[in-house]
């Protein structure tokens, strides 16, 4: 093989990995409900249970909507957090989307196809090598090494032997295990079993991750380890994240977007500035209270107007530089920082803006803040 062969097939992995070329939405998702129950299909879109809460809905008719008219869409290269308290309906819903659990009334497409019209071979085609499942309890083989256990997915694409073992090699190194190739489960830590299962994930090269709450079961600084793990995996190989979480700094932390649920619908579908910022109801305000703000919302929503000179003077800042690093810019000027955009100052931060947003000051911030007011 040539250099340049070489090249391009680097390229046409993380092509592949990415969905590169492709464009549009990877998941479009409509009107989807997944009723539990008994003749499940009379619930959706009837307008004499419409106005029912889970509750009442359980007590009328024996059913459960654990996904409740659902629609929104998953972008390329995103890592798209579905957030929600125990049965809200996330895992439900992610389940869905490959048909784990068929849906009851809806739509679901994957790169514009139709995936309730999917036949069997197409289905099995999608789960195994357009999409791959991270789980809590790891779902390793006991009896298999390492090695082994990252190399299944390929096994059961029927790849060769040889071919798969160097594959699983390459993701092992990904992944830090580099050593380990040959222990057994039983023989790693929680955090090294969930390394393994995120191995096994990516040797399949995946269009899209589903994580369903992989980390709930690990101990805080190993979660913590294994968040940035993901975080720096996305980074390098920018692949399209699908991650459930009950746990709301987890979502803070990974999320580009968040759909948080309740009973089975949406409550709020944003950016973690967006939903932490401008809460759509109390029960997100609710949510969202403890989180500490300046760490989340950017000085785009917390500058406000430049007076005078300060559109010329003045440390220049980013509009997605969050409040948390503004503030130590402005500690170490003493003076007010302008939010600059190209070479317009869109206005400037100083103690007490960045204050506000602290104390939580702020209020519901709506849109950001200030406008353009000069060219630099
Ligand atoms: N097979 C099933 N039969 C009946 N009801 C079900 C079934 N699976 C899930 N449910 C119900 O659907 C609702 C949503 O469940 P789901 O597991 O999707 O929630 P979740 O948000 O993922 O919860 P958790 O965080 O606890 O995993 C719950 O009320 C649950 O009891």
């Amino acid at each position: 093989m040539t250099g340049t062969d070489t090249a391009k097939t680097a390229t046409n992995t993380a092509e592949a990995a990415t969905g590169a070329g492709r464009t549009g939405p990877v998941f479009a998702v409509r009107d989807l409900w997944k009723v539990f129950g008994p003749r499940a299909q009379r619930i959706p879109g009837n307008p004499e249970y419409a106005g029912l809460s889970a509750g009442e809905l359980r007590e009328r008719t024996g059913c459960t909507a654990a996904v409740r008219d659902v629609s929104f869409e998953v972008k390329r290269g995103e890592v798209f957090v579905v957030m929600g308290l125990s049965g809200s309906g996330k895992s439900t819903l992610v389940r869905t989307l490959t048909r784990l659990i068929e849906p009851t009334s809806g739509s679901i497409a994957i790169d514009g196809e139709d995936v309730l019209a999917m036949d069997k071979n197409r289905l099995r085609e999608l789960r195994r090598h357009q999409t791959a499942m991270v789980f809590q309890n790891f779902g390793l083989l006991p009896h298999r090494t390492v090695l082994d256990n990252v190399a299944y997915g390929l096994e059961i694409q029927g790849m060769g032997k040889a071919e798969r073992r160097a594959k699983a090699m390459e993701v092992v190194a990904k992944v830090g295990l580099e050593g380990l190739e040959q222990r057994r489960p039983v023989q790693l830590s929680g955090g090294q079993q969930q390394r393994v299962g995120l191995a096994r994930a990516l040797a399949v090269d995946p269009e899209v991750l589903l994580f369903d709450e992989p980390f709930s079961a690990l101990d805080p600084l190993i979660r913590r380890d294994m968040q940035e793990e993901v975080i720096r995996l996305h980074r390098e190989e920018g692949r399209t994240m699908v991650f459930i979480t009950h746990d709301l700094s987890e979502a803070l932390r990974l999320g580009d977007r968040i759909m948080l649920m309740r009973d089975g619908g949406i409550v709020q579908l944003g950016t973690p500035e967006e939903i932490v910022a401008n809460p759509a109801d109390d029960y997100v305000r609710d949510f969202v209270r403890d989180v500490a703000r300046e760490q989340v919302i950017s000085v785009r929503r917390a500058m406000r107007q430049a007076d005078g000179d300060e559109a010329t003077t003045g440390a220049a800042i980013a509009p997605d530089t969050l409040v948390v690093d503004a503030i130590e810019a402005v500690a170490r000027t003493g003076a007010h920082c302008r939010v600059v955009e190209g070479n317009r100052t869109l206005g400037v931060v100083d103690e007490s803006q960045l204050l506000a947003v602290v104390a939580g000051l702020d209020g519901d911030a709506g849109e950001p803040r200030g406008k353009a007011v000069a060219a630099v």
